[in-house]
């Protein structure tokens, strides 16, 4: 009897072939299936009405993914040109006409079809928690002015209020921690230092109870349980500090006739600038005092002595008195600092240009101390672009974020080490206002979403290599089954 092989060759190519055809179209249809949708984008905008500037900032992440820690990104940020929203306190209607520009930029920045889902958030820091002290009505006044710009423009206002410093701390250490993706890795968390203009802020996570309430804040964040400690020292900014030692060096002068010479080891030797009792005194911080003997300004006169500067700084630190067990200053509670620690705005802006941020303390305090002495003529010379006013203060900023980190916080040698001066994490800035804004549109969940168990490129790399798995397979299944191991292949007799 002759079996014929009803499979001839060429047929088997043709079933091989449609079969590898039959898989690639499979597997196209799964990773069109499951491909996110051209990717879109949201978009949020919060403006940070700081005491000496006002920032806007654009955020953006992709719309499928909100929930997702580490999604959102700063897109593009502006400066607002001029003082804070509180220097128009004489003048509201200023305040809102001053943000005409960075907001006509965000319009330019987000896609038109997004502009109007895209919430614009307003928060004014201690400048205006200020102003508020000195002057209610001024500070609704600025307040309203600034909510009536942004109302005018095609987004969706979502209000503009003065946040607490509690919150303001609150927020800078969401943005630092989401950010490092430190809630989806659930590792350890950083703390975040903010110094401002008018206030500064510590917050981190402590395993000590808390005495106080008011420094206590407890967050559930993607399925883990936060106890934060957290402080906002208002007046304790950098510029309302600088009015505060001035404050002090000027107030057992004020009984003298003659010109009131202030000899100030905080700025450079050959400084030497006539300021306004006004500028020192303009400030709810400082005490108010109401007769400077007929005199309008006194001789700010530069020393150049870091030791003497310090000892100067230490003492708007009052640490003479604490009703806890354990306190930072001013009787406020607080637990010894624990983890790392990003520090950032004026603490970064300050010591960057200092080149301290990689030093230990010792070191650190050694170098200012060079700087301090270094002639105001010399640094002029050295640095022509930077501000003067900027210029003139890094001795005294250098000498009052190290004393406020030392003598306040109580940092050692030691925990110094674990301080990162900082500026942005990726492309965010570091800082109050995305966390302000995760939080507001809900976007840090208490619980951790459901996560794909591939992410979308894994899955696609995985689909590919299982489909030429099978394919290498059934090409070596063939070659191996067709070889012949007696009588031909064809026909078997
Ligand atoms: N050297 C330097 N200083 C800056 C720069 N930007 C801001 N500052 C100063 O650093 C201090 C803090 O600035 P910010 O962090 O913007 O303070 P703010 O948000 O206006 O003030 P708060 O409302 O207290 O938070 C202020 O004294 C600013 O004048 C900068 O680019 N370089
Ligand atoms: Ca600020």
């Amino acid at each position: 009897m002759k079996v014929k092989n009803s499979w001839h060759r060429p047929q088997i190519i043709v079933v091989t072939a449609l079969i590898a055809v039959g898989i690639i179209i499979m597997v196209a249809i799964a990773v069109v299936q499951h491909k996110p949708l051209n990717q879109k984008y949201k978009y949020g905008i919060v403006l940070d009405a700081g005491s000496s500037h006002t920032s806007v900032y654009i955020y953006e992440w992709p719309a499928e993914k909100e929930n997702n820690t580490g999604m959102v990104q700063q897109k593009h940020s502006c400066n607002v040109k001029g003082k804070g929203i509180s220097s128009y306190s004489g003048t509201p209607h200023k305040a809102g006409e001053s943000l005409k520009e960075c907001m006509d930029e965000a319009k330019k920045t987000i896609p038109k079809h997004r502009h109007q889902e895209t919430p614009v958030y307003l928060g004014a820091t201690a400048g205006m928690r200020l102003l508020k002290m000195d002057d209610n009505t001024a500070s609704e006044k600025v307040l309203k002015s600034v909510a009536t710009s942004l109302q005018s423009y095609p987004f969706s206002y979502e209000g503009a209020r003065i946040i607490s410093g509690q919150e303001e701390g609150a927020f800078g250490w969401i943005t630092v921690n989401y950010l490092s993706d430190n809630f989806r890795k659930a590792s350890g968390t950083v703390g975040a230092l903010d110094l401002g203009g008018a206030s500064t802020q510590i917050t981190f996570v402590s395993r000590q109870e808390l005495e106080s309430p008011d420094n206590s804040i407890d967050f559930r964040l993607y399925g883990n349980d936060y106890h934060l400690y957290t402080h906002s020292f208002l007046c304790y900014g950098k510029d309302q500090v600088l009015k505060l030692s001035l404050e002090k060096q000027i107030e057992p002068k004020l009984d003298m006739t003659d010109n009131i010479i202030l000899e100030d080891p905080c700025f450079h030797p050959g400084y030497i600038v006539n300021k306004s009792f006004q500028s020192v005194f303009d400030s709810p911080c400082v005490k108010k005092i109401n007769s400077f003997l007929g005199q309008q300004s006194f001789i700010h006169k530069g020393l150049g002595d870091w030791n003497k500067c310090h000892e100067a700084i230490k003492k708007v630190f009052n640490t003479t008195y604490c009703r806890y067990s354990r306190c930072s200053f001013n009787d406020i509670f607080q637990p010894p600092v624990e983890g790392r620690f990003g520090a950032f705005s004026a603490y970064f802006f300050v010591m960057n240009f200092l080149n301290l941020t990689t030093f230990n303390l010792e070191e650190a305090k050694k170098n200012l101390e060079t700087y301090c002495t270094t002639s105001w003529d010399t640094l002029k010379q050295k640095h022509p672009k930077v501000k003067e006013k900027y210029l003139a203060e890094y001795c005294f900023s250098g000498t009052y974020i190290i004393t406020l980190l030392e003598d306040g916080y109580r940092f050692t040698n030691e925990t110094w080490e674990n301080i990162d001066f900082i500026k942005k994490i990726g492309d965010s800035e570091a800082g109050w206002t995305l966390g302000y804004m995760l939080n507001l549109t809900n976007m840090i969940p208490a619980e951790a979403p459901d996560t794909p168990l591939l992410p979308y490129g894994g899955y696609v790399m995985l689909m590919l290599i299982l489909s030429l798995l099978i394919f290498v397979f059934f090409i070596l299944g063939y070659i191996f089954f067709r070889r012949p191991s007696g009588p031909t292949h064809k026909e078997i007799i």
